[in-house]
């Protein structure tokens, strides 16, 4: 066994093994465990969420990072019950609603993919969000003065610091009012929101407005740049390969037809059977792994093959690596969506080598309603509107997930004959 608080330097190194399996680091000085086999998820149980955070911040202010153990498990029911099978399937008229006014509103214009996809005021709110975790992973509660510190010998995080408060106290007072409503008229929500409103811990304890108004903006934040992160990917990839954009559109096609060329909505079953939109998805989660590693903290010694994880070391899953291994993914890098088609009925790709949403008990419980946002917005798309790629390129940038450059900039306008099989020479 060996033993890496004896050995420390023996993988210190990240550089020399791209698709190793384990690597040892640091962060924050802490010793961290860098995992690229997907075996990871065979002893996903002795590892729990790590950075631990005030009972200010339950789920907030980044889903990713910010876990308080005792009520965490609590939330994240909450959070997974406001999103259940149930509660999506009358969802859809909605999201369909809000993708047919957005494509509207991009019609002759050339725009900025990635940040039309996001809503403008949490735009602002994500600027004063983000460099808290990319600087001090997990540390904004509890190292708060050292976070002060850096905030104010940088001033560009200044101001995004004010941007964030300004936002914030905005998202607060929009809640309050939307909370006094609800009790004024004895409304009842089953969303998340309600569940929050209605939570009460063990000792009969409810939720403070404050907490209530960190937990809707760590789901708020865990939600919004990952699904137009992959929307943009996927809106990219079609565009790149013509072949590919052809068969979607016949997909999308049988199925706008049978609505009475869109005369009616989309039926949750609609939604349930687009698989070649289903695997162009899959293959972009996998190619842009959107969230690339999670963050775990080992609760007892753990060994792994020849390795042993003492408790308490912080542990990374690397789902990138797994997910661009050529091991488990042949020719990783090129866009493939038929490396998802199932085989005899079996899942084209090995077990626990996809993990674009997490794994276990902390798997991301927004994937469904991410997924079926996707599949309704690329159905209008593709039925109705026409894009060109403005200055395509291959470059990805890291906002803090992975985006085309440039957030795609593209041009959309409507197809005046919507319902051609074939593209035009
Ligand atoms: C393409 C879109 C998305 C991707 C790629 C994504 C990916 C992930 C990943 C990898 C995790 C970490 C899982 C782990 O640690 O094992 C996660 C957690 C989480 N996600 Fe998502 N997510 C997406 C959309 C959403 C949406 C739409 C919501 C909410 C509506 C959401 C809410 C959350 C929450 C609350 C967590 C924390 C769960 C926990 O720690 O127990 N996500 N997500």
């Amino acid at each position: 066994m060996q033993l890496y608080s004896q050995n420390p330097n023996v993988f210190s190194s990240t550089r020399h093994n791209r698709y190793g399996e384990v690597f040892k680091t640091y962060i924050l000085g802490s010793p961290c465990v860098m995992l690229s086999s997907p075996e990871v998820v065979r002893f996903a149980h002795l590892f729990k969420p790590t950075y631990p955070q005030s009972k200010e911040r339950l789920i907030g202010p980044s889903a990713f990072f910010f876990h308080q153990d005792d009520y965490h498990g609590q939330i994240r029911r909450l959070v997974q019950g406001s999103l259940s099978l149930d509660v999506m399937r009358n969802l859809v008229p909605d999201i369909e609603a809000i993708a047919i006014s957005t494509l509207d509103s991009w019609s002759g214009n050339v725009v900025n993919t990635f940040y039309e996809l996001k809503k403008e005021k949490y735009y602002t709110l994500d600027k004063g969000y983000n460099p808290f975790p990319a600087i001090l992973p997990g540390s904004l509660c509890n190292k708060s003065v050292l976070v002060s510190i850096i905030i104010c010998h940088d001033q560009q995080l200044c101001t995004y610091r004010n941007l964030f408060e300004k936002a914030r106290r905005r998202i607060s007072l929009i809640l309050g009012e939307i909370i006094k409503e609800r009790k004024k008229k004895s409304l009842v929500h089953k969303d998340l929101l309600g569940s929050l409103l209605d939570f009460k811990d063990e000792k009969g304890e409810t939720l403070t407005h404050n907490q209530i108004v960190d937990n809707i903006i760590g789901v708020m934040f865990a939600a919004q740049d990952t699904t137009a992160s992959l929307l943009t990917w996927m809106i990219k990839y079609i565009h790149d390969d013509s072949k590919l954009q052809e068969t979607i559109e016949i997909e999308h096609k049988t199925i706008f037809e049978s609505n009475g060329g869109g005369n009616h909505s989309l039926s949750w079953s609609q939604t349930r059977n687009m698989p070649l939109t289903s695997r162009a998805m899959k293959e972009s989660l996998r190619m842009a792994s959107i969230i690339s590693f999670t963050c775990r903290e080992a609760v007892e010694d753990v060994e792994y093959k020849v390795y042993l994880i003492p408790k308490g070391w912080k542990v990374l899953p690397l789902f990138r690596n797994i997910h661009h291994n050529p091991e488990y993914f042949a020719d990783p890098h090129k866009f493939n969506p038929s490396r998802f088609e199932a085989i005899y009925g079996r899942l084209g790709v090995k077990p626990n080598t996809f993990m674009p949403f997490g794994n276990g008990i902390h798997t991301c419980p927004g994937n469904e309603v991410a997924k079926l946002e996707v599949l309704i917005f690329i159905h209008h798309l593709v039925n109705k509107f026409r894009w060109e790629v403005v200055r395509s390129s291959r470059g990805v940038h890291y906002a803090p997930f992975p985006i085309p450059q440039q957030g795609l900039p593209a041009k959309f306008w409507k197809d005046s004959i919507p319902l051609r099989t074939t593209r035009p020479g």
